[in-house]
This record gives structure tokens, C-alpha cells and sequence, in this order.
């Protein structure tokens, strides 16, 4: 399969071009391809002549995003709508990412796909814009809707607290913003689980369209960190103590939903494809960036 990834250093990406190592992968991010560029896109997909299409590429800083609104929106939503037209130009399917902070947090159960957004900050609101942008430019586009993408690769909440954990004798997470950790691995194996049948598959099809797709089971950022902890002490990491806060307690620039928890059953009825237990996932990262549990001196 010729496949063409717009990223190549961020987690996506990167599980990506190891899930589909034997296959023809070209992943690209600036200055070899700008999404905010029409002749870098062109130039792009000009040379890869892909048969699949996936998106990897986002402005992802989501504090940061409140101050740069025009590049967030660059990114996130035009540019991803212009690689999703230049993939329909050729005839090829498109796989686009989005997230959880398209919602509120408000209906108080796990969202559903029909559920409309309702972003409460700028990343979120760019990333919702993308997600109807992409399915008009490209009918035959899978959007993913995920959320809390960690891995050993790139910036991500994991690799946060370990550091903090190294350098602190007490860490203080939010317990009451609910969600789902996913790992970038299983995000790749969902991609690499659809692309025959988005090959395939005809405009209009049940293949494309908006799908949820998160780990299991759902936690909150402090159950996911106290998790974290566990798994990297069993590994000789240092432990420090976890106390659980409040939202209120540690503001930041920007709103997150304080319940963005998704129901994947869409993905699992068309697709086949089941959330991935995030805590065995977890201990593959921590695998890669800690070492092997029973390791380390314990
Ligand atoms: N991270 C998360 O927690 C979540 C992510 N998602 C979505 O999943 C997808 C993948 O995210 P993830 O792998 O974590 O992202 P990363 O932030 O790890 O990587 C994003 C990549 O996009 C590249 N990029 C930025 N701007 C452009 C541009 N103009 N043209 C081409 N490439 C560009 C970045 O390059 P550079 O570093 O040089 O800027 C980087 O390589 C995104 O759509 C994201 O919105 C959804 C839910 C949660
Ligand atoms: C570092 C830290 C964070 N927190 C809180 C802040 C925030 O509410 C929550 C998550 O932390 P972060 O800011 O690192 O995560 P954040 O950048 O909000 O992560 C988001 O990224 C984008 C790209 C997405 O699409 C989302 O799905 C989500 O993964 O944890 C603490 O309570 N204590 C801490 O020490
Ligand atoms: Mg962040």
C-alpha cells in the first residue's frame, strides 16, 4: 500500500510509519510539506502518489492555540480540508484525527457522534471546523474522534509526569476531568484495521464518515496519573506522592471539557474495531521509555 502522512515527528505519525513498516509510507511535515501551503500539498502528493491518505498533522498546543487563532485554524481546519481535497483529486480515501475538546463536557454521559460540539477553546473549535470541512472536501474520509493521544514518541501527559515525578516530591492532577487515555500504537492498528476497506469502499459507503475511538477503560487525569505512577514504580521510577485536585486549582489558559468521555460502539458496529485496554498500552510505552517492569534495580 502507498500511503501518504502528513507529520512524521508527532505520535501519530510516528506509530504510523511503524505499524506500516513494509509498506510504501511517505511522512512528511515542514518544511518538506506545509498543510497551510496549496503548492506544498500539491508538490507533495504529486510525488507520493498515494492510495491512502492520513492526516497526522495538527496544531496541537491547546493553550497556546488561544493566542495563535489564524494558524490554529491554518492548520486544523483549511489545512486539513486541503489535503482532504487534493486526496479526492486522485481518487484516494482520507483518514483525519479529531478529539474529544470539540465538546462542552456537559451532557454528563459518553458522547455520541451524532452529539453536535460545542468547543469551549480555540484548539477545539478549529478542530471541530476541520472535522466538517474534511468530510465535505473528501466524502470518502474517516474522521477518528479521539482523545488524551500519548506514546513514547512526542510531547504527551506520560512523558510529563514522568519528568515531574523525577523532579518533585508531590504531583497534584485535576480528579475531575473525565476521559479516556489512547495510545498512538492503537490508533495506528485501528488505521491499518480500515485502510482495505477504505480502498475499496465507494463514496457514500458506511466506511467513511465520523467515528469515535478511545482506550478503555474511561479514568480521570489523576486516575490515569496514579496509573502512570504505579506502572513506572514498578519499573524502579521514583514515586512521589498524588494528591487529587480540583480544576478550579490549576487554571489554564484554556477551558478543557470536564467530561469528554466518548461512546465508541459506532466504530465497533462498521468496523469491527474495539478500544484498546490503555494500561496495557501504558506498559508498552513505559516499556520503551522507563525499561521492562522487575528491571532498574527492583
Ligand atoms: N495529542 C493529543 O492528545 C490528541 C490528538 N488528537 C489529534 O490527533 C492527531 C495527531 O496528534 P499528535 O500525533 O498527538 O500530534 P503531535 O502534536 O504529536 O504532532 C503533530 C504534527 O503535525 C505537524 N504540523 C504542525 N503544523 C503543520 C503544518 N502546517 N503542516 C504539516 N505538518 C504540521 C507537527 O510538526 P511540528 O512539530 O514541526 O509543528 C507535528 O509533527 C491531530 O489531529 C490531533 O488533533 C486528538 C485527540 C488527542
Ligand atoms: C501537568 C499537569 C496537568 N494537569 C491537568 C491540566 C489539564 O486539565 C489536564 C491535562 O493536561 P495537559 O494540558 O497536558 O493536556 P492537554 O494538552 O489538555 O491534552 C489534550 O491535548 C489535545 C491535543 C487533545 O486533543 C485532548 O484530547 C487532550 O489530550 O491535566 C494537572 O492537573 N496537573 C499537572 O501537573
Ligand atoms: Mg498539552
Amino acid at each position: 500500500m502507498r500511503i501518504l502522512v502528513a507529520g512524521r515527528q508527532g505520535q501519530v505519525a510516528q506509530a504510523l510509519l511503524r505499524r506500516f513498516a513494509g509498506h510504501e509510507v511517505v511522512a512528511l511535515e515542514p518544511p518538506e510539506l506545509d498543510l497551510t501551503e496549496d503548492s506544498s500539498v500539491a508538490r507533495a502528493m504529486r510525488a507520493a502518489a498515494p492510495e491512502l491518505v492520513v492526516n497526522a498533522a495538527a496544531y496541537t498546543a491547546v493553550d497556546r492555540a488561544e493566542d495563535q487563532e489564524a494558524l490554529a485554524f491554518a492548520v486544523n481546519r483549511d489545512g486539513a480540508a486541503r489535503l482532504a481535497a487534493a486526496a479526492a483529486a486522485i481518487g484516494a480515501p482520507f483518514v483525519h484525527f479529531s478529539t474529544d475538546y470539540v465538546f462542552d463536557g456537559r451532557k454528563g454521559a459518553p458522547y455520541l457522534e451524532t452529539d453536535a460540539p460545542s468547543p469551549l477553546g480555540v484548539y477545539g473549535r478549529s478542530k471541530a471546523e476541520g472535522e466538517g470541512a474534511v468530510l465535505a472536501a473528501n466524502p470518502r474520509s474517516v474522521v477518528l474522534r479521539t482523545a488524551w493521544v500519548c506514546s513514547a514518541d512526542g510531547a504527551n501527559f506520560v512523558k510529563t509526569m514522568l519528568r515531574l515525578a523525577a523532579e518533585r516530591e508531590e504531583l497534584r492532577v485535576v480528579a475531575d476531568q473525565h476521559g479516556a487515555p489512547t495510545f498512538a500504537a492503537d490508533l495506528a492498528e485501528a488505521v491499518a484495521a480500515m485502510a482495505p476497506r477504505l480502498l475499496a469502499a465507494p463514496a457514500g459507503d458506511a466506511a467513511f464518515g465520523l467515528f469515535h475511538l478511545t482506550g478503555a477503560p474511561h479514568t480521570t487525569w489523576h486516575g490515569f496519573t496514579a496509573e502512570i505512577l504505579d506502572q513506572a514504580a514498578q519499573r524502579g521510577h521514583k514515586r512521589p506522592r498524588l494528591a487529587a485536585i480540583a480544576t478550579t486549582d490549576y487554571p489554564t489558559r484554556a477551558a478543557r471539557p470536564a467530561d469528554g468521555r466518548l461512546d465508541c460502539s459506532h466504530i465497533r458496529r462498521v468496523h469491527g474495531i474495539q478500544p484498546a485496554d490503555w494500561r496495557r498500552s501504558l506498559a508498552l510505552c513505559l516499556d520503551a521509555l522507563v525499561g521492562p517492569a522487575g528491571e532498574n534495580g527492583l
